[in-house]
């Protein structure tokens, strides 16, 4: 293990790479943080008949990133303090200083604070996301994901297995939060399939058929990925590659589509609703749910704007137990290997040899940190001069045993 341990930290540190911040012209966070976000608050506006404190709050919330300083939380809020510490840097400063991971964690955090969702009052817990995510769950693409599925009931296990894992993987792409300029629709490049790494044939080696051990999920956005996510999580317990399933979510809403236990719930009704092999599935989700057989999670942690280096020691221990951890999604592999600008062919498995326990990304890319490449793949894609890094149109599958 090299000296990249310790180093997916938010803090500086001798002979590592520069942790990502906002401030770069130019830069995808940059870009985030100028453009998306307050397009974001624009939507959420739109969408609620919030009163005028809520659209007071969001207006204030708009002119601060662009014109102001980070401010703390509203006096009511539970968790002002353990923000305050958490932010002792930042808070004070302008927005665009503060590193990404943690500029885009506090952006949610505050987002809930101006409509209310903590707050005593009607808008608590109204989820500002839930119309998004609720037209996306009952439209076409969803449909006809759904309907797909009876295409995979004739094929052998094994096929099944590695196409769900696709399905999985690339349900990654379709984030509610992803709207780059170069997003959907561009072309993959640098690579064949659109995969800059793919260590499947690992994954299933850690998880054999019959291997019965515990999995943990760490899901990322709902609707049209936590669906298939589902789907695959019934495969492996289908199968025997694991006799028990514990799905990680969000305690409350974070990141625009990130799905939570309400996700979860309404998931696996469209899934039991649908004809065909999605509701038989659905039923069989059901069924493991009832049994303890796939487990909910919604640690706190998940909503934190930490790297997984600094997981608390009851998720480590959690995690540590189990024979694999699947983490979903382009946030989840930022926290997993340190949202800093690694050279891409710097080793996942020293990046992430202090998890605990064998761990799996299942990733689409969708900002600039990406690592375990290979030479002559990173030189390739180097050379496409496309926005491969960020726009969602390449994808990974990276396991460390
Ligand atoms: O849903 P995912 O795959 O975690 O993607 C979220 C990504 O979207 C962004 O928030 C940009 O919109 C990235 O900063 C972040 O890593």
């Amino acid at each position: 293990m090299g000296d990249t341990r310790a180093a997916s930290g938010t803090g500086q540190g001798p002979g590592l790479p520069p942790v990502i911040t906002c401030r770069e012209p130019g830069s995808f966070a940059r870009g985030v943080m100028a453009e998306r976000h307050p397009a974001l608050i624009e939507q959420v506006r739109e969408a609620f008949p919030y009163g005028p404190q809520q659209l007071r709050a969001l207006d204030a919330l708009l002119h601060e990133i662009a014109h102001g300083v980070v401010e703390p939380l509203g006096h009511g809020s539970p968790d002002r303090d353990l923000w305050l510490e958490w932010g002792r840097e930042h808070i004070g400063r302008p927005w665009f200083d503060a590193p990404f991971l943690w500029a885009e964690s506090y952006f949610y955090r505050r987002l809930l604070d101006a409509v209310g969702y903590f707050g005593e009052g009607p808008w608590q817990g109204i989820d500002p996301f839930a119309p998004f995510k609720r037209a996306e769950l009952s439209g076409d693409t969803v449909e006809e994901e759904l309907r797909a599925l009876d295409d995979l009931a004739v094929v052998t296990a094994a096929e099944r297995a590695s196409a769900l894992l696709d399905a999985s993987l690339w349900g990654n792409r379709a984030d509610l939060g992803f709207r780059g300029p170069a997003g959907a629709g561009e072309p993959a490049s640098g690579t064949a399939s659109g995969l800059v790494a793919d260590d499947r044939a690992v994954l299933w080696g850690i998880l054999p058929p019959g291997a019965r051990g515990t999995v943990a999920v760490i899901a990322d956005n709902t609707g049209r990925e936590l669906i298939p996510d589902l789907v695959l999580v019934d495969h492996l317990l289908l199968h025997g590659h694991a006799d028990r399933v514990v799905l990680h979510v969000k305690p409350g809403p974070y990141f625009v589509s990130d799905a939570m236990t309400a996700d979860v719930v309404d998931c696996v009704r469209r899934l039991g609703q649908a004809p065909g092999e999605a509701g038989v599935i659905g039923g069989r989700i059901r069924e493991a749910m009832g049994a303890g057989r796939l487990d909910l999670r919604a640690h706190a942690f998940f909503c934190a704007p930490f790297p997984y280096e600094r997981m608390p020691d009851d998720l480590r221990a959690e995690l540590g137990s189990g024979s694999l951890t699947i983490l979903k999604g382009d946030l989840n592999y930022r926290r997993l290997v340190g949202d800093r600008l690694w050279p891409g062919t710097t080793s996942f498995a020293d990046l992430t040899a202090y998890f605990p326990g064998p761990v799996a990304a299942l990733r689409t890319l969708k900002s600039d940190v990406v690592v375990g490449l290979d030479p002559g793949v990173l030189e390739g894609l180097e050379r496409s001069g496309r926005a491969w890094r960020t726009s969602g149109t390449h994808a990974l599958v990276q396991v460390r045993p």
